[in-house]
């Protein structure tokens, strides 16, 4: 009849899950790294770039979270909750995607990239392995960004923390975001059954990764030779 709603598909964009489409419009421009120009190359100077990048890839992300589908539905105390306990796993997953192009670096920029020696030299080595192992397992699954988007907005949802006030309320922002691969996974041509648990079943690998990246971290901010930012160091707390 005429006042049935029927969708309109625009002829160049199929017709996308509400939320998956919100992630993709919300997603940010990567970051370029900053290297102090007057500073001469050194491994610190590695360190010291990289500490810069992260800093200001947190501040976007608490920007980013605000525009999951559901996320400013949570209270402020559970919005902070979720990202104290899943920053660090919302910001592997953005690496591991810049770098899924690449057979053996680390794009933790467009303008810095990492091989084995070079991530070595900067003391980075853990961490290196933690990331191309997690990046390997994506790229032999053929993620694609859709999937990614979905997966980080899952790691905050699903980052366990504890002190959670609605924990009905995060239920719900979790399972929206579940039905939502669901929906997508089931709308891809050909469609494979086992798709979205697969790619669930990478959340654990994930899990371990963000807590090697944090002992890594926790180890460099030991042995104290690079000065790091207090809102890192506040966020590497909370998870520590
Ligand atoms: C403090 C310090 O020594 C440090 C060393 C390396 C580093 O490199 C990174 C840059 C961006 C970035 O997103 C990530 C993760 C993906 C691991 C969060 C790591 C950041 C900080």
């Amino acid at each position: 009849s005429l006042f049935t709603k029927t969708p309109y598909a625009h002829p160049s964009k199929p017709i996308r899950n509400k939320v998956i489409s919100q992630l993709l419009v919300s997603e940010p421009a990567p970051l370029r790294a900053a290297p102090d120009p007057s500073t001469p190359d050194s491994d610190l100077k590695t360190l010291l770039t990289l500490c810069d990048l992260l800093n200001r890839e947190l501040l976007v992300m608490i920007g980013w979270a605000k525009h999951i589908p559901g996320f400013t539905g949570l209270s402020l105390v559970d919005q902070m909750a979720l990202l104290q306990s899943g920053w660090m796993e919302t910001l592997v997953l953005n690496v591991v995607w810049r770098s899924q192009g690449s057979a053996d670096e680390l794009q933790f920029a467009e303008n810095l990239r990492l091989n084995e020696s070079q991530s070595r030299a900067a003391g980075l080595h853990d961490l290196y392995t933690a990331l191309r192992h997690l990046t390997s397992k994506y790229q032999q699954m053929g993620l694609n960004q859709e999937e990614m988007l979905t997966l980080k907005a899952m790691s905050l949802a699903n980052s366990d923390a504890e002190n959670v006030e609605g924990a009905d309320a995060v239920q719900c922002f979790q399972d929206a975001l579940h039905e939502a691969l669901q929906e997508y996974e089931s709308g891809q041509r050909p469609s494979e059954s086992h798709r979205a648990g697969r790619l669930l079943m990478t959340l654990p690998l994930l899990r371990q990764t963000a807590h090697r990246a944090v002992r890594c971290f926790s180890r460099l901010h030991m042995e104290g030779h690079v000065p790091m930012h207090k809102l890192f160091l506040e966020m590497l707390e909370a998870k520590i």
